[in-house]
């Protein structure tokens, strides 16, 4: 690959820095009514953005624009900021993994072999998210991976599930572990002893993130590995149905369940972890799982204390850090994602500064980076993590965005940065929680440090992106399919947890930008996978030959 970028034929270098800001979760719907939390916050800044001629659209951010299998999948922070980072269209893990167990070279590469080792004499366990939500892993491929397993001769089979209730409706784990159930039967009939043997919550259990909170993978070390947990149940449905504690004055979401064990008639767990199992993760996402993978592959580890580290024959669904190599072994060769925007700047010499929070932090560097955890040059990239409040967000629905918004500024006005790079978690992380007030809150001040940045733009003659990854504020409500309508369930409209498909504004702007430079016409199709493109334009230099093309008028 060349990567010397050219100066561009007609736009010239700005003096400033150019801003790119991504709102993560922060999609233009078009529902506008009192259950879209952007339509209710108060947002002049983002709004005067939209009246620019020339300067504002949406581009597409869910389904096939961003790699996913179908038009139906909504999209997330992984292939999102895959897309916004590389500049190109990237299959990604829900479809590469579709493929391979479509073809079966799943079943035949060296992972499958490693694990197949322990079939005939030792346990195989699956840990992983179980939901059909296609953001962290899906029920249809953990399913047909046990089948095979049981097919090609795994005798004992153990799975550790955590429940969703974020990227899917709250409530609906109790659906997916009765299809759990009659899978294991199923097995258990042709001869395989198959079994349910832990779970929990994913947010309280395991699927911590970017190392926010070690307590959450403790957790799980405990009730997956050890066999220890709060509560024990003698199976899996009754376990989610009891501690969701339904009727109570304090229900909990599938989301924040207890850690729980599964025990049989003799009260002992029914699935510990041993040395010489094998064990699968089967999320094909990355983020929420590196830290279990270092919990069961690295000898050497002192993020908590595991009591007890069974040496095991472990593989990822997919390799989950590129530069760490982590896991060693996996099921399914991750996206091969080079040629990315940051390798071109810092090829180019160009400097760049990324902030974010701890729960996004990762997503601005490592999936913009294409899933590479390091830097690629430390001497002229600065990353800095704010870290984020360890409560549920909507008690806290400001987060960090103050603290982000001032290292932003600063990093702007310093002059040092060819980019400044920020994500502001809030619509997001507070969107999750399913709290239309909370996530209205962070949207109106997410709006007003948007106001304070751009400033310093202008002050600095420079330019910017504002832009998101995908929808998720823009709508709290579950809706009827047909009418949109808010669906009420005793007497309450029922809250929506998830992303939406809605498509992500995209602005451009900035004192240092000059007056004829403008967003092409048409374009319909575009989306996150054009901004890289865009991006380098609007620097002042050609847009690299492999990437998406750029939305920019020629
Ligand atoms: O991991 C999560 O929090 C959700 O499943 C997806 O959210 P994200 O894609 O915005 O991180
Ligand atoms: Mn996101
Ligand atoms: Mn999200």
């Amino acid at each position: 690959m060349d990567f010397e970028l050219k100066p561009h034929p007609k736009i010239p270098k700005a003096e400033g820095p150019l801003l790119v800001c991504v709102l993560d979760g922060f999609g233009e719907n078009e529902v506008k009514d009192d259950y879209n939390a952007i339509n209710i916050a108060d947002t002049p800044c983002t709004d005067a953005l939209k009246e620019v001629p020339g300067r504002w659209r949406t581009i597409r951010a869910h389904g096939t624009a961003v790699g996913l299998p179908t038009d139906d999948d909504m999209g997330n922070s992984e292939v999102g900021h895959n897309a916004l980072g590389a500049g190109q269209l990237i299959d990604q893990g829900a479809s590469l993994v579709d493929q391979a167990l479509s073809s079966k070279s799943l079943f035949e590469g060296e992972g499958w072999k490693l694990i197949s080792e322990a079939f005939e004499s030792n346990t195989l366990h699956f840990i992983g998210l179980l939901s059909d939500g296609g953001v962290h892993s899906r029920t249809n491929q953990l399913f047909s991976m046990l089948k095979g397993a049981a097919e090609k001769g795994a005798k004992k089979i153990r799975v550790h599930i955590l429940t969703d209730g974020r990227d899917v409706p709250d409530g609906s784990s109790i659906k997916f572990t009765e299809e759990l159930e009659e899978v294991v039967k199923e097995l258990e009939g042709s001869g395989c002893d198959a079994k349910i043997a832990s779970g929990g919550g994913r947010m309280c259990v395991t699927m911590d993130r970017y190392e926010a909170d070690w307590n959450i993978v403790k957790r799980g070390w405990e009730a997956h590995v050890l066999g220890e947990a709060p509560h024990t149940f003698k199976d899996a449905a009754t376990a989610i149905k009891t501690l969701r504690k339904e009727g109570s004055e304090k229900p909990v979401s599938d989301q924040w369940l207890d850690p729980f064990v599964i025990v049989g008639e003799d009260d002992k767990p029914v699935g510990t972890i041993e040395d010489d199992d094998a064990v699968v993760i089967f999320n094909f996402r990355a983020d929420r799982v590196i830290e279990l993978s270092k919990a069961l592959e690295y000898e050497e580890f002192t993020a908590f204390d595991r009591k007890r580290w069974p040496k095991t024959r472990f593989a990822g669904l997919m390799q989950y850090d590129g530069d760490l190599k982590l896991p060693t072994n996996f099921l399914v060769p991750p996206p091969a994602i080079s040629g990315t925007s940051g390798e071109f700047m810092a090829k180019n010499k160009l400097s760049t500064f990324v902030c974010s929070e701890t729960q996004k932090f990762g997503h601005v560097t490592f999936f913009w980076n294409g899933n590479r955890s390091g830097y690629f040059d430390e001497s002229l990239e600065t990353y800095v993590e704010i870290p984020s409040d360890t409560v549920p967000f909507n008690e806290i629905p400001e987060m960090k965005a103050r603290e982000i918004c001032e290292a932003g500024k600063e990093a702007l006005r310093s002059g040092k940065y060819d980019q400044v790079r920020i994500n502001f978690a809030n619509p997001d992380m507070v969107g999750h929680t399913g709290d239309l007030q909370a996530t209205a809150t962070c949207c109106t001040l997410v709006d007003k440090c948007v106001k304070e940045l751009l400033e310093v733009v202008d002050e600095m003659k420079g330019r910017f992106i504002v832009t998101s990854d995908h929808g998720n504020a823009d709508d709290m409500a579950q809706r009827d399919k047909k009418t949109k309508k808010p669906i009420v369930a005793e007497g309450k409209v029922v809250s929506l947890t998830s992303h939406t498909l809605a498509p992500v504004p995209f602005a451009i702007g900035g004192a240092g930008l000059p007056d004829d430079v403008k967003l092409k016409e048409g374009m319909p199709e575009a989306g996150l996978g054009n901004v890289a493109a865009t991006l380098f334009e609007l620097m002042g230099y050609a847009a690299p030959s492999h990437m998406l093309p750029s939305m920019i008028e020629e």
